[in-house]
C-alpha cells in the first residue's frame, strides 16, 4: 500500500517534470500548469494583465502560445510582432477571418459589418463605406457633438466647478458618447448626460451586453451555452439586456418610418439628420430595404462608435492631466491658430479643429499608448506559417496584442513608454503617417476602421471645448488601470476636480 507521503511526492515529481517539460517549449507565454494551463498566471497577474503580457511578449521575441484549463479547448497564440500583423491583417487577409465562434459571441451584431465575414462582410462595409462618403457624415457628426457638448458636457462640468465636487470622467464620457452616437446614428437623444446623471434602461442594457460579450470569452463555449439554453446567471442578464436594447432600436426605426411617411417635401430637404432616416429617404432611389438590415446597420454602428470614443477620450484626459507641459501646448496651439472671436466659440467644429496639429499629435499618441480595443483576434481557415516562424493550424485563434503594440521598444524606440505627442509631428509641422500594421489602434488592411478620421475630429471637438475652458486636475491618490474588458476601460474610472481656466 502506498502511503500519503508516497503519493504527495509522486504527484510533486509529476508537476516537476510536466513544468520542466512545458517551460522547455520556448513558445508558452506563461507557465503552463498541469490541468489548469496558464490560468494561474493570468489570475495571479489579473490586476496588470496587459503589462503582463507585454513584458511577457517581449521575453518571447513578440509571439508565444497561451493555453487555457484542459477542459475549456482554450489555446491560441498572441502577437505583438508587426510583421506577424501585416502578414494576418493585410498580406494574406483572406486566410485569417473573425471565425464561427466570433458570429457565435457576438450575435446581435447580425449580418453587420463589424462581425460578419465573406460576401455578407464585403456587402456591409460597401454600404456603410457609401454612407461615410456621401452622407456628409462629418457635418451630421459636428451638429450632434456642438449640440451636446453646448447644451449638457459644459454646463455639467460647470456645475460641477461650482460645486467643487469630483466626477468620474469616465462616466461623463460613457454617457456623452452614448447620446451623441444615438443622436447621429438613430436621430434619438436618451438624455443620459445630465447633472443627476440618471439611470437610462437603453444605456444600462448596452453596458450589460458588453460584460455578457466578455463573459463569452472567458468562460468555455460549451458552459456559456448552457446557460443560455436554461436561461440562467450571466446568459440571462444576457437575454435580458439584449431584449431591452433591441427595444430601443425597433422603437427608433418605427418612428423614424413614420417621421418619413409624414414629412413634407421641404422638410426632406433637410440634410444630414441621421443615419437611419439617411437609409430609408435612399428606399426611394434604392428600393425597400427592410427592417433587419436597418436594425443590423444601425447596431454595428452604434456599437463601432461608443465604445472607441469614450475610453480613448478618459486615457487622453488622464495623460494631458499628468502632462502639463502637453496641456500647455494644446492650449498655446489653439490660442495661436484662432483669432479671439472664433476662440469664443464654446464648442470647435470640424474646420477649426483640423487646423490643431498638437493636439492631434496628442490624441494619436494617447490612442497609441492605450487603444481602446485593445486585442484583435482572428481565426485561421487554413494552416500558415508566420513571419516570426510561428505555425498557426487550420482553425486556430491568434490574437494580436494592439496594447503591447502600442509600448513596443521595437516600433516606437527607446522612449516607447513616455507620453509624446512630438514623435508625430514632422518638421514642416504636418502629422507624421505611421503605417497601420505598426499603429493598429484602428486595424489594419481591408477592414481597417471606417470611422478613424471623424473619431478623431470628434476627440478633438470635445477634448478642445474641455481644455479651453477648463482645467482638469485628477484626484490624488487614486489607482489608475486598465480593467479586464473588451475595451479598455478605467478599472475604478477616473476621478477628477474640475476648476474654470482663467486666459
Ligand atoms: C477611437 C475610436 C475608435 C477606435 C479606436 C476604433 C477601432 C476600430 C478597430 C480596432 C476596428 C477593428 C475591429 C475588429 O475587426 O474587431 C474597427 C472597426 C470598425 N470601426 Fe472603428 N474605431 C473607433 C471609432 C469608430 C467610429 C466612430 C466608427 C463609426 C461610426 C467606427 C466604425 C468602424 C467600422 C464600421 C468598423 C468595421 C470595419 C470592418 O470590419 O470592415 N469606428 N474600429
Amino acid at each position: 500500500m502506498l502511503g500519503y507521503a508516497e503519493i504527495f511526492i509522486a504527484i510533486l515529481s509529476f508537476l516537476f517534470l510536466h513544468l520542466w517539460r512545458c517551460n522547455r517549449n520556448r513558445n508558452s507565454l506563461f507557465t503552463n500548469w498541469p490541468i489548469l494551463g496558464m490560468l494561474p498566471s493570468v489570475l495571479y497577474n489579473s490586476s496588470n494583465l496587459h503589462d503582463y503580457l507585454t513584458h511577457a511578449l517581449k521575453q518571447h521575441g513578440g509571439t508565444g502560445e497561451f493555453k487555457g484549463p484542459w477542459f475549456t479547448n482554450m489555446k491560441c497564440l498572441i502577437t505583438c510582432d508587426p510583421l506577424n500583423a501585416y502578414h494576418i491583417f493585410v498580406k494574406h487577409f483572406s486566410n485569417y477571418d473573425k471565425g464561427p465562434e466570433y458570429h457565435e459571441i457576438f450575435e446581435a451584431f447580425g449580418d453587420g459589418v463589424f462581425s460578419a465575414d465573406g460576401e455578407t462582410w464585403k456587402r456591409s462595409r460597401a454600404v456603410a463605406q457609401l454612407m461615410f462618403k456621401e452622407k456628409n457624415f462629418d457635418l451630421l457628426l459636428e451638429r450632434a457633438v456642438q449640440k451636446k457638448a453646448q447644451n449638457c458636457l459644459l454646463p455639467l462640468l460647470d456645475h460641477i466647478s461650482k460645486q467643487g465636487m469630483v466626477v468620474d470622467l469616465q462616466d461623463v464620457f460613457n454617457r456623452l458618447t452614448f447620446d451623441t452616437n444615438s443622436s447621429k446614428v438613430m436621430g434619438v437623444d436618451p438624455n443620459s448626460l445630465s447633472i443627476h446623471f440618471p439611470q437610462v434602461a437603453c444605456q444600462i442594457a448596452f453596458d450589460q451586453m458588453v460584460i455578457g460579450w466578455l463573459y463569452r470569452h472567458l468562460v468555455p463555449r460549451s458552459f456559456w451555452k448552457i446557460q443560455k439554453w436554461l436561461q440562467i446567471g450571466q446568459e440571462k442578464k444576457m437575454t435580458r439586456a439584449c431584449q431591452t436594447f433591441e427595444n430601443f432600436l425597433r422603437e427608433s426605426i418605427a418612428s423614424k418610418r413614420e417621421e418619413q411617411t409624414k414629412c413634407t417635401s421641404n422638410d426632406a430637404e433637410e440634410l444630414h439628420a441621421d443615419l437611419l432616416t439617411e437609409l430609408i429617404r435612399d428606399e426611394k432611389s434604392t428600393g425597400k430595404v427592410d427592417d433587419k438590415f436597418l436594425r443590423d446597420t444601425a447596431f454595428n454602428l452604434f456599437v463601432a462608435g461608443r465604445d472607441g470614443i469614450a475610453v480613448g477620450l478618459t486615457w487622453f484626459f488622464w495623460l494631458v492631466a499628468t502632462h502639463p507641459l502637453v496641456e500647455a501646448k494644446i492650449i498655446e496651439e489653439i490660442n495661436e491658430m484662432f483669432q479671439p472671436q472664433e476662440r469664443n466659440l464654446m464648442v470647435f467644429g470640424v474646420k477649426e479643429v483640423k487646423k490643431l496639429v498638437y493636439l492631434h499629435a496628442a490624441m494619436c499618441e494617447a490612442l497609441g499608448l492605450f487603444p481602446p480595443l485593445p486585442f484583435e483576434r482572428k481565426h485561421a481557415v487554413q494552416s500558415d506559417i508566420l513571419p516570426s516562424g510561428h505555425l498557426i493550424k487550420r482553425n486556430e485563434m491568434i490574437v494580436c496584442s494592439l496594447y503591447s503594440m502600442g509600448k513596443s521598444e521595437e516600433i516606437w524606440g527607446k522612449d516607447c513608454l513616455e507620453f509624446k505627442p512630438e514623435r508625430w509631428i514632422s518638421k514642416k509641422r504636418e502629422i507624421l503617417h505611421v503605417p497601420s500594421y505598426k499603429y493598429m489602434t484602428f486595424n489594419a488592411g481591408p477592414r481597417v476602421c471606417l470611422g478613424k478620421d471623424l473619431s478623431i475630429i470628434e476627440m478633438k471637438m470635445v477634448a478642445s471645448s474641455i481644455l479651453w475652458s477648463y482645467r482638469i486636475e485628477v484626484m490624488e491618490g487614486q489607482h489608475i488601470s486598465p480593467s479586464i474588458s473588451l475595451g479598455l476601460l478605467m478599472k475604478y474610472g477616473l476621478k477628477v476636480h474640475v476648476g474654470k481656466r482663467d486666459l
